[in-house]
């Protein structure tokens, strides 16, 4: 791999900074970032338990599953930001090369769930922005200001709140001013991790638009990671769903979410009311919980809540299979999905 941040840092090509805004009728179906056995580990105990996905140029692949399943550790992985107790092997590739300490916050870049801890307290927000650009892109004062100002307008944030420090903005606001961050030294991938939940809902579904527009206008990829399956559905191309630290189903987001061969994605999207479902209906819930990390069972992680459970669920790991355009991780996945 490695996954974590020690390993040599080997030359790229000098990258270009303007890219061609994406096609999302014809995204490139090579990868860009390609996961591959991903393990990240706490004093033995494997909390992401091999973990393998692709994200495509251009393409938005939502990261969901419950809490806990372990998605905050797969991208903090990626982005080498994991707790410093935890341990991590696998592969990690951008572009076919390993990823490397000076990929991240270049090469790769995050939008974090908290606006403020991506923005310093005592700077106004355009000169954070304008600093990001003489330091990756090496432009002048003056040049880096314009641009900043431009990167700001892109998002809806005017000249004159551009002047105002973090605090003085609202939270909507704020968001916006760190996917202008995040984009604007055009980086290949953005992570962002849970990036609207501590907006109102009308924000939230604003920002997350604003911030697949940006990607796809500086074309960018985005690994959007949320518990929300309303959101996978509305924003990601492809969806991986996750279970207790491995991934149930991963595919192209109408065939996951509308057509699911996981019986977990299957239960989580029953949990969820739709656009038919009466007010005050009693959604059904999914009985039991997750194993707790470190918890072993002998077959698959998932038998012991699963509608479909046979004693071969009950006594043997599933591997994950290629069907119907998608990874499962199921002993049934080839029954008639329901
Ligand atoms: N520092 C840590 N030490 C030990 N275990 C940890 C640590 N951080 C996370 N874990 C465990 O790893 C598992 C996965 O955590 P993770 O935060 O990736 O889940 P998640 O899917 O992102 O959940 P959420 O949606 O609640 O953020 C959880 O069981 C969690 O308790």
């Amino acid at each position: 791999m490695p996954a974590d941040s020690r390993s040599p840092a080997p030359s790229h090509p000098p990258r270009a900074q303007t890219r061609h805004p994406v096609d999302r009728e014809t995204l490139p179906s090579e990868a860009l970032l390609s996961v591959s056995g991903l393990r990240v580990r706490f004093g033995g105990v494997d909390v992401v338990r091999g973990v393998s996905f692709d994200v495509r140029t251009g393409e938005v692949l939502a990261l969901t599953g419950e809490s806990g399943a372990g998605k905050s550790l797969t991208a903090r992985a990626l982005l080498g930001m994991l707790p410093r107790e935890a341990t991590a092997d696998g592969t990690v590739l951008l572009h076919g090369t390993p990823v490397t300490p000076a990929d991240r916050g270049r090469r790769i870049a995050i939008v974090p769930q908290d606006a403020l801890s991506a923005l310093s307290p005592v700077h106004p927000v355009g000169d954070q922005i304008a600093l990001a650009l003489r330091s990756v892109q090496g432009l002048t004062r003056k040049d880096a200001r314009s641009r900043a100002q431009q990167a700001l307008a892109e998002v809806g944030i005017t000249a004159a709140a551009s002047r105002a420090h973090p605090h003085e903005l609202s939270g909507g606001m704020r968001q916006r001013a760190v996917i202008a961050l995040a984009t604007v030294n055009t980086p290949d991938l953005l992570i962002a991790d849970e990036p609207t939940t501590s907006l109102d809902p009308t924000t939230q579904d604003a920002v997350l638009t604003l911030l697949r527009e940006r990607c796809t206008a500086t074309g960018a990829s985005l690994l959007l990671v949320t518990h929300a399956l309303d959101t996978a559905r509305s924003h990601a191309d492809h969806v991986a769903v996750m279970y207790a630290g491995t991934i149930a189903e991963y595919g192209p987001t109408d065939h996951v979410l509308n057509r699911p061969l996981s019986p977990y994605t299957t239960a989580l999207l029953a949990s969820l009311p739709t656009a038919d479902t009466p007010p005050r209906t009693r959604l059904p819930t999914l009985p039991g919980k997750p194993p707790t990390p470190g918890e072993t069972t002998a077959g698959c992680a998932f038998a012991p809540r699963c509608p479909r459970a046979t004693d071969l669920c009950r006594t043997q790991h599933p591997e994950p299979r290629a069907l119907d355009q998608r990874i499962v991780t199921c002993h049934h996945a080839a029954l008639e999905p329901r």
